[in-house]
């Protein structure tokens, strides 16, 4: 038995079949290219008959992929094969999988057929398949919960049918890790003709065990795993490709198993599907998630910072994730502070780290994260939100009830070198238009991710204290103000951040001669 596993990816059709996961054509080339670059060994791009849209899906992307096997799924019927076969012509290499539910409950309940002719139909279809392509695929659906002697059976018979990887889903993520492991042992051993198809597992994570099982499952003899990018798949999804995938690189020494993924490619394809489907990965998700590599205790950041290993068991760039990601916050310690302070080109005594310290736990208290920026205003012995080199002279805002009239903000800014800009902004709304205008005269442009006022005193006179988190090309920063007015709060959380940015980039050198 070799020692290779195929990696299918169904992130095309079983991931995009699951509700708030649907991909238009364009989107679904895109994503084959990714998986192209990965190196999976098949895509299955769709179910042809399921519509024009999925059918001509499947079509381009068998045009355009060309050293992987394109696969398109069908049920046991003419229609379906046929609508395969033709979707999947223009492939290089290409598959048809076509499936048939094996289980009593499907049996009687949905498809409402006998055993005989479920193996009827299974055989014509793996047959008609054939007519178009060697490379057939047989599941039986349900598999988990069909009768050993039954199942054998079934397979004995699309195997002499032509079929070439006989799959066996666990279609409701019912399984356990050693029930599958024994399933796979019993078909690859008593099955006839069992030697000369690749065995297959598809698992559900109904109930969290989709990555387990078809670990097992390749344990127990299978040698093609179905999986899909961020395990996305119908109900709690597939098994997540980036797990099995790394799983069994990880742990070559007790699995002895290889794939052909170039798995420096998983952080990028997987953050390609986030942006395509709108559906953002968590951060705690294993391989591919923000806090995958990111450390914050100050225990674990000592560990790692005298050697990766302490806590790291993958290299991130073996995932394609880059490595300077200590998170700094409440937990970090001096360890990472230094690290962090000497990275950004600081080097401090004793003395100083202790000071600079104690103001950076009083910051990370009042924060979740503690930005590079934010580091180095400390280190300088500024305070967050400390004007300069900027500072807002005078500022007016327009805005009211009236439909026809745009918000309108009137800013200027004094510069510390002597100069004074003003710049009029009308924009929909009237911090939008406090925004724009300061952005304009200081020729920063930013994205505004997230923007709070919360009253941090009570009275007439409460404080506003306004806090904005804004993204420019290279970096997040959090910005923040305080005034009793909460415009000009607001206005100063703006600028904040732009003072920063400048403050770096007059430190180390890159707008030097600008003024
Ligand atoms: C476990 C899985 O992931 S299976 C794949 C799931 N993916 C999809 O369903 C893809 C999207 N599906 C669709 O677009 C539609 O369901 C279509 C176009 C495929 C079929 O639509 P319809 O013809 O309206 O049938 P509908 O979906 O209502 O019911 C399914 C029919 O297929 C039959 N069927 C289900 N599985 C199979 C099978 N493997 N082989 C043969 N017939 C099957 C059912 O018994 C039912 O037959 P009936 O209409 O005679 O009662
Ligand atoms: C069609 C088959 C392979 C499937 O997706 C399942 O049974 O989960
Ligand atoms: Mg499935």
């Amino acid at each position: 038995m070799t020692n290779f596993v195929k990696i299918f990816d169904t992130t095309l059709r079983d991931g995009e079949q699951a509700p708030g996961f649907s991909m238009s054509s364009g989107q679904k080339l895109a994503m084959a290219e990714a998986l192209e670059g990965l190196r999976v060994d098949v895509i299955e791009a769709g179910f042809a008959a399921a519509s024009p849209g999925d059918f001509e899906g499947i079509r381009a992307i068998a045009e355009m992929v060309k050293d992987v096997t394109v696969c398109s799924l069908a049920r046991c019927n003419d229609g379906d094969i046929r609508a395969s076969g033709e979707a999947i012509k223009p492939a290089k290499h290409g598959r048809i999988h076509t499936f048939i539910a094996t289980s009593p409950l499907h049996r009687e309940f949905k498809l409402k057929m006998d055993k005989d002719e479920i193996v009827r139909r299974a055989v014509a279809g793996v047959e008609l398949a054939r007519q178009y392509t060697d490379d057939v695929e047989f599941s039986c659906e349900d598999a988990i919960r069909t009768e050993r002697d039954y199942m054998k059976r079934v397979c004995e018979a699309v195997i002499r049918a032509g079929a070439t990887t006989i799959n066996m889903p666990d279609t409701v993520g019912y399984t356990t890790p050693e029930e599958i492991e024994d399933l796979f042992r019993f078909l690859t051993t008593e099955v006839d003709g069992a030697d000369g198809v690749t065995w297959s597992a598809h698992c559900h994570d109904d109930l969290g065990l989709a990555v387990a099982n078809s670990l097992a499952a390749i344990r127990g003899g299978a040698r093609q795993v179905e999986c899909a990018l961020n395990g996305i798949g119908e109900r709690a999804g597939n098994c997540a490709l980036e797990e099995v995938v790394m799983a069994l690189r990880t742990r070559k020494d007790f699995f002895g198993m290889d794939t052909n993924i170039r798995t420096e490619g998983l952080y990028g394809a997987s953050k390609l599907l986030a942006a395509i489907t709108g559906n953002a990965v968590p951060r705690n998700k294993a391989i591919v998630g923000k806090n995958a590599f990111a450390h914050e205790s100050g225990i674990h950041q000592h560990g790692v910072l005298a050697n990766r290993e302490t806590y790291e068991i993958m290299k991130p760039e073996h995932v394609g994730v880059s490595t300077d990601n200590l998170v700094l916050g409440k937990h970090s310690g001096r360890a990472a502070l230094r690290n962090r302070a000497e990275k950004l080109g600081f080097t401090l005594s004793d003395n100083q780290l202790q000071s600079v310290f104690v103001s950076f736990k009083e910051l990370a208290d009042a924060k979740k994260e503690v930005f590079d920026s934010d580091i180095e205003a400390l280190v300088l012995g500024e305070a967050v939100g400390q004007a300069g080199p900027w500072e807002i002279e005078s500022l007016y805002v327009s805005a009211g009830s009236d439909e026809n009239r745009i918000p309108k903000a009137t800013v200027s800014l004094r510069h510390e070198d002597g100069r004074t800009q003003q710049h009029v902004s009308e924009m929909l709304g009237p911090m939008n238009a406090v925004f724009d205008a300061i952005s304009q005269i200081t020729d920063t442009p930013m994205e505004l991710e997230h923007y709070s006022v919360n009253s941090v005193s009570g009275g007439e006179d409460a404080m506003a204290e306004a806090t904005v988190r804004v993204a420019t090309e290279f970096e997040s920063y959090q910005g923040r103000g305080a005034s009793t007015d909460t415009v000009l709060a607001s206005a100063l959380a703006w600028l904040d951040v732009i003072n920063r940015i400048e403050r770096r980039a007059v430190r180390t050198g890159s707008i030097a001669a600008q003024h």
